[in-house]
């Protein structure tokens, strides 16, 4: 080994490791910062630039960007040595390149278009891919973990074995291919943004597995949890876990939808998740009011549930959680000490802070597996149509508290699998029918949960996630004592659907879109 050629934007242990090639006879060819660094080691170093006989220009975006480099990368052996003598090009033997830390910049919240577009590295990329291409000559090191291999076997064999310069090489292209799909992924996420009118072309999706779980959805099922890099957005992935077993499949599934849902609103809120469903979800002057009547909407179902609250977890609300119901997880933007003391009584419960909220979204799509591909949608980020806001279809208009509990319901409705029909009042859920294959059935089972605990449907209002296909849903909520109802309108028996609301004295409104949630 003649040469090699260091450019690194992480420098860890690179000194040690020069120094070691230098003590084997190695030169070193290096860039502005690298060779800086080297050269205050006391290293002897050669500039890129002075090789090149080209200085770096344009702050960096080119510096190694030259045929005496590239060349030097790509040169065949026996085939270009007449060629190189010519153009007075040295072979480079090793190459060690670690890229511009984009993912990392990009996870900023402050990063700008600017700074990001700024650590897209070109010449080291290109750099890599040329050395892992001409693996035979060149080895490509992009780990500091892998200095102490080149270093050994550099002592033992005076070279890289083949095995080691094709897995080198391997793993180069591995971290191009990684590199530039985060860089996609990010303009993409960019591009939904602008609201284009079609999907892109082609999607590149770059996932780092940060946790393996215990199991999938079911003990047989292997799982792991797949982050996507350079995620600004609250989530569960970004939360902290501040006690408790580690999430599962499905208690990562259910906080989720717990934590959407309670961003929702705008005062404090709870939502109580079960099996994907939000059981219980109500607003009120304190979190402690609103987890109890989240919790009396169906304390059955409760049991064993996914807790997201929308303001600090304070003391009284988790006592009020661990003394009245087993919990799987609470996630709420931070926790108090005092709220902690609390939960630790109970070890197990998985407790998470979320953070300060932001509007930041991931690749806005939504991702669903079938057999032979994957199919992507627009993630249902909305609540209502721009502008026109609910129309008012019945005889009676809703009162203003009958249209508050409407838009509470219609929130509800838009985290409750379909058929969705949540009954509310005073900001809280009284009933809720999920999941059914046909809609009265889930009108059915909302009423049957309110009274099995004791809460009547007396001047209550309904929400529907999509049109009713017919009038029975609304007779059987007339009947329950339901006194306004939203629903996306849009069936063909509309006519009918509001002349039934009309008969009961009913108001109805139709909100225009429809959240189907399967
Ligand atoms: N522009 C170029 O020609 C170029 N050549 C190498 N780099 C990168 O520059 C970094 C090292 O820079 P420095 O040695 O100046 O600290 C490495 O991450 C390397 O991948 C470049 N930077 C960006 O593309």
């Amino acid at each position: 080994m003649r040469r090699a050629l260091i450019s690194v934007s992480d420098k860890t242990g690179v000194v040690d490791f020069a120094n070691a090639l230098v003590e084997r006879g190695v030169e070193i060819l290096s860039t502005g910062g690298t060779a800086r660094l080297l050269s205050e080691s006391e290293l002897p170093v050669v500039e890129v630039s002075a090789y090149t006989g080209f200085p770096e220009i344009m702050d960096g975006r080119v510096k190694t960007l030259h045929p005496k480099v590239h060349a030097a990368l790509l040169r065949r052996p026996g085939v270009d040595d007449a060629l190189m003598e010519a153009h007075e090009i040295r072979p480079i033997d090793l190459l060690v390149v670690n890229l511009y830390p984009f993912e990392a910049v990009v996870a900023q919240t402050d990063c700008s278009m600017e700074e990001a577009l700024a650590n897209i590295d070109i010449g080291g990329v290109a750099m890599l891919r040329a050395a892992a291409k001409n693996y035979a000559a060149v080895a490509a090191v992009t780990a500091a973990a892998d200095y102490p291999q080149v270093l050994k076997e550099l002592d033992e064999q005076g070279g890289l074995t083949q095995v080691t310069r094709r897995r080198l090489a391997a793993s180069a292209f591995a971290q191009t291919a990684h590199y530039d799909t985060a860089i996609a992924q990010y303009f993409m996420a960019r591009i939904a943004d602008d609201g284009s009118d079609e999907l892109p072309q082609t999607l590149s999706l770059q996932l780092n597995r940060t946790h393996t779980l215990r199991y999938g959805e079911n003990p047989h099922q292997r799982a792991a949890f797949f982050q996507s890099p350079g995620v600004r957005e609250r989530s569960v992935a970004s939360a902290a876990q501040l006690q408790g077993k580690r999430l599962s499949f499905n208690n990562i599934v259910d906080t989720d939808t717990a934590l959407t849902c309670a961003r929702e609103f705008e005062q404090p809120a709870c939502v109580i998740v079960k099996h994907a469903n939000p059981c219980g979800v109500a607003v009120a002057g304190s979190l402690l009011e609103a987890y109890g009547q989240a919790y009396q909407t169906d304390p059955t179902s409760a049991f064993g549930g996914i807790i997201a609250v929308n303001r600090p977890l304070d003391a009284a609300t988790a006592a009020a959680i661990v003394g009245c119901q087993f919990v799987e997880v609470i996630i709420a933007p931070s926790v108090l000490d005092e709220a902690l003391v609390h939960t630790a009584v109970r070890k197990n419960i998985r407790v998470l802070a979320y953070g300060p909220w932001n509007d930041e979204s991931e690749l806005g799509y939504d991702f669903k597996r079938v057999r032979g591909g994957f199919l992507v949608q627009e993630c249902d980020s909305v609540l209502l149509p721009p502008g026109d806001g609910l129309r008012p279809v019945g005889r009676r208009h809703p009162s203003t508290s009958e249209l508050e509990d409407l838009l509470f319901a219609w929130k509800v409705a838009k985290f409750v699998k379909s058929n969705a029909i949540v009954y509310a009042r005073d900001g809280r859920t009284l009933g809720i029918g999920a999941g059914q294959m046909s809609r009265i059935d889930s009108a059915r089972i909302g009423a049957r949960k309110a009274a099995d605990v004791g809460l009547g449907l007396a001047g209550s209002v309904l929400a529907s996630d999509a049109f009713f296909p017919f009038r029975d849903a609304v007779d059987h909520a007339a009947t329950a004592g339901v006194k306004a109802i939203i629903q996306p309108g849009g069936s063909v028996r509309d006519e009918e659907v509001i002349a039934a609301a009309d008969e009961h004295g009913m108001a109805m409104v139709f909100a225009g879109m429809r959240h189907f949630r399967h």
